[in-house]
């Protein structure tokens, strides 16, 4: 069980990380540090939300911690590892949630044979319903990957991947959140057009996904299969679906997830091992 995590990067990731962690009594907040860039008025924020420690001194930050928690964007990685690397300790554990980035060039650019565990989480973290993916780097070993699956399922579901998949899990579960909001957006945007009151459009459409949602984890049918069953012949779904298939909907989904899979390999192309 780990006694201190160090967050390094304060943003929406970090914060739904920490406050699902909170929020399943996985850790007190006296067990959790973060440090940012430089934004001082967000680690205010962050210490007087959640009661964690925060501190822009990156030395104090990581001090101590067991666990480091890479969360800054991609493009700042560089940047970051400059500024924790005098500190960072062989005994400590590293986990990145970064898109793109290996745990290969994280732990060569800390010039530390040290363990690293890449995972990717996605916002529901928030409230305990993240689908996390986690890949364990060269020098991690079954122990950590059991520690850090422990951490990530306070903050809902863990599933082992291996890392060369992790481009594609990025897209799929990673950004995937976003996806659903988008249609849910969508479908907002046509009970308003057509009239509809907005809490009574809102409380239909949430239940939907939620009722979605629970028949595509519990049935024993398949997507297809489910869609099939509210598809009556000449019916309304019939209709509304036809247009989706007009608008290559599928199509534009499956563009959508290969795109942002090919986008966190660029992400992580400018990082590469140094032969
Ligand atoms: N937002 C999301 O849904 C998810 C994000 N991720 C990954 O998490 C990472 C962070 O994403 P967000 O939280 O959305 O970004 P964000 O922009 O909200 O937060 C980034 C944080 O990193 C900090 N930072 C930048 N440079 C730093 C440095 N040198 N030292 C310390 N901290 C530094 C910033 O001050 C900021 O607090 C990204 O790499 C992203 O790929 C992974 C899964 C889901
Ligand atoms: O959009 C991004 O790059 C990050 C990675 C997965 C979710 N958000």
């Amino acid at each position: 069980m780990f006694e201190k995590v160090a967050f390094v990067g304060g943003g929406s990731i970090a914060e739904a990380m920490i406050s699902g962690i909170l929020v399943k009594g996985f850790l007190r907040p006296d067990q959790i540090s973060a440090t940012n860039k430089s934004n001082k008025a967000r680690l205010d924020y962050l210490s007087k939300s959640y009661g964690i420690s925060c501190n822009a001194d990156k030395k104090e930050a990581i001090a101590g911690a067991d666990v480091i928690i890479l969360t800054m964007k991609p493009a700042d990685i560089s940047d970051a590892i400059n500024d924790i690397k005098p500190y960072v300790q062989l005994n400590q554990l590293i986990i990145t949630v970064l898109a793109g980035v290996s745990t290969g060039y994280i732990a060569d650019a800390l010039g530390l044979e040290i363990p690293v565990i890449r995972a990717m989480p996605n916002t529901s973290a928030t409230i305990g319903y993240s689908a996390t993916a986690i890949s364990a780097g060269k020098y991690a070993t079954s122990d950590h990957v059991q520690q850090v699956e422990l951490l990530f399922s306070t903050i809902g579901t863990t599933t082992k991947v291996d890392e060369k998949d992790m481009h594609t899990i990025t897209a799929l579960s990673g950004s995937g959140p976003a996806y659903f909001y988008y249609t849910v957006e969508s479908m907002e945007a046509a009970a308003a057009e057509a009239g509809l009151d907005e809490t009574i459009a809102k409380e239909l459409i949430i239940q939907t996904l939620v009722g979605a949602a629970e028949m595509l984890k519990s049935s024993k049918y398949t997507p297809r299969e489910l869609r099939k069953n509210i598809t009556s012949p000449g019916g309304t779904t019939q209709a509304g679906v036809e247009i989706l298939e007009k608008y290559n909907y599928q199509e534009a989904l499956i563009a959508c997830i290969k795109r942002a899979a090919e986008r966190s390999e660029e992400l992580g192309s400018a990082f590469q091992i140094k032969k």
